[in-house]
């Protein structure tokens, strides 16, 4: 069994965790000075600090040369299967066309559904490989994924496929979400109802037979879905023992946060719009709040109040949302820079929220987000002394080395 010794570590940081006793943090680090990491066979073996190193002999030794080293990113929210792109959307979003007013005419979300539908399952394959070497290449290891841009059975599962086959074939971690609730269909324009009972009927019972994805997801928005109609598709999720997310108050408040904090959802995401009563019932629920400030920028938006989240309690993550439409960017370590900047998170609290907390928050969380004995060696060596920096600097990528499951991918 292979040894890999990394030495020479500046700073080993990480929220603090355990095996035995994990779960979605407020933000507590350790933080190791003149560290090393010993792993073997894919496993975190030992950890040092104080320049002493552990006493077995390592195959091959890496020299982290006084840097930084986290665990591997987790990127807890993205829609990175999809065909097409949608460039053409941002003249209308300079002239004052908003995010719904673009769905409500046919475009966005329908526009990459009429795309995904045509493309083939092998060009989705290649086209999100790609996006995934990218994300490596910036420190994730881990990622979630969802569907959502088929609105019909067939597509849905072509999607889901496409994940299953990244995820046994690339060395990145991926975590599938059905979210056959992203919009109502062409074909169902003006029937919202009856799609959710299409969904609940049909699709949601095939997601689960076939094991193609661990959590459901939902766009619970102005006049995409409503509560009522989130509230049925999500019970039927909870029933049929998938995981239960929910994207709520991104653009106006219709009670997606109150809803998952009702049905205990693993996570509620964008909570832009946010209010005292979604407050109060995600912690009360602790439902992670994912929250997605690269989005925000992008549509020009406010930022969800992640310290006040905080302060009641609320896990947080970060995560990148990459998507063809609200967010065409894969880059976790913008989002980190924003969370400084936007959220006014401590470095720490970042560290947490792009970690440890979507971990949980994709049922990882006993395998990686964070550094510690008998967790999945998933670290990154950064090109900087600590997390200050790491949240400071924009616009680099700042990884220097990944290491996933042991082995060196970048
Ligand atoms: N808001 C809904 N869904 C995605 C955007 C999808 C799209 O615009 O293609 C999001 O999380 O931002
Ligand atoms: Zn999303």
């Amino acid at each position: 069994m292979s040894k890999l010794l990394i030495k020479n570590i500046g700073c080993l940081q990480t929220p603090v965790g355990s095996i035995s006793h994990w779960g979605p943090r407020q933000g507590e680090n350790r933080k190791l000075f003149q560290a090393a990491v010993l792993i073997e066979d894919g496993r975190i073996e030992a950890i040092t600090s104080d320049g002493v190193l552990p006493g077995e002999a390592a195959d091959t030794i890496i020299d982290a040369q006084g840097n930084l080293v986290t665990p591997g990113l987790v990127e807890g929210h993205t829609h990175l299967v999809f065909g097409g792109y949608r460039q053409g959307e941002i003249p209308l979003k300079l002239k004052g066309a908003g995010y719904l007013d673009i769905l409500k005419n046919g475009g966005g979300i329908l526009d990459t559904v009429r795309k995904t539908r045509q493309a083939d399952a092998e060009e989705l394959y290649q086209k999100s490989r790609g996006f995934l070497d990218e994300m490596m290449a910036l420190g994730v290891t881990t990622c979630e994924a969802k569907s959502g841009y088929g609105l019909d059975l067939d597509t849905e599962v072509k999607m889901l496929e496409v994940i299953r086959r990244l995820d046994e074939t690339h060395p990145m971690d991926l975590v599938a979400t059905f979210m056959g609730a992203h919009a109502v269909p062409p074909e169902y324009e003006g029937k919202g109802d009856e799609y959710i009972e299409l969904l609940c009927r049909e699709m949601i019972p095939y997601v689960k037979e076939h094991g193609l994805a661990q959590f459901s997801d939902v766009f619970c928005e102005d006049s995409v879905f409503s509560a009522e109609q989130s509230e049925k598709y999500l019970q039927c999720a909870k029933d049929h023992g998938l995981g239960l997310k929910i994207h709520a108050d991104e653009i106006e408040e219709i009670g997606g946060s109150q809803l998952a904090g009702r049905l205990g959802a693993v996570s509620a995401e964008h909570l832009i719009a946010i209010g005292e009563k979604g407050l109060n019932a995600m912690a009360e629920a602790k439902t992670t709040a994912m929250l997605l400030p690269a989005t925000s920028f992008y549509l020009g938006k406010d930022f969800a109040p992640a310290r006040t989240m905080i302060e009641k309690g609320i896990p947080v993550a970060i995560a990148s949302d990459f998507n063809p439409g609200s967010c065409p960017s894969l880059n976790l370590q913008f989002a980190i820079n924003l969370g400084y900047l936007k959220y006014k998170m401590t470095p720490e609290e970042i560290l947490t929220a792009v970690t440890i907390n979507p971990a949980c928050a994709i049922g990882r969380g006993s395998q990686v987000g964070t550094l510690e004995v008998g967790k999945q060696a998933d670290l990154v060596i950064w090109d900087a002394p600590d997390m200050e920096m790491l949240c400071y600097r924009f616009g680099s990528n700042l990884a220097l080395q990944v290491i996933k499951k042991g082995e060196l991918v970048l």
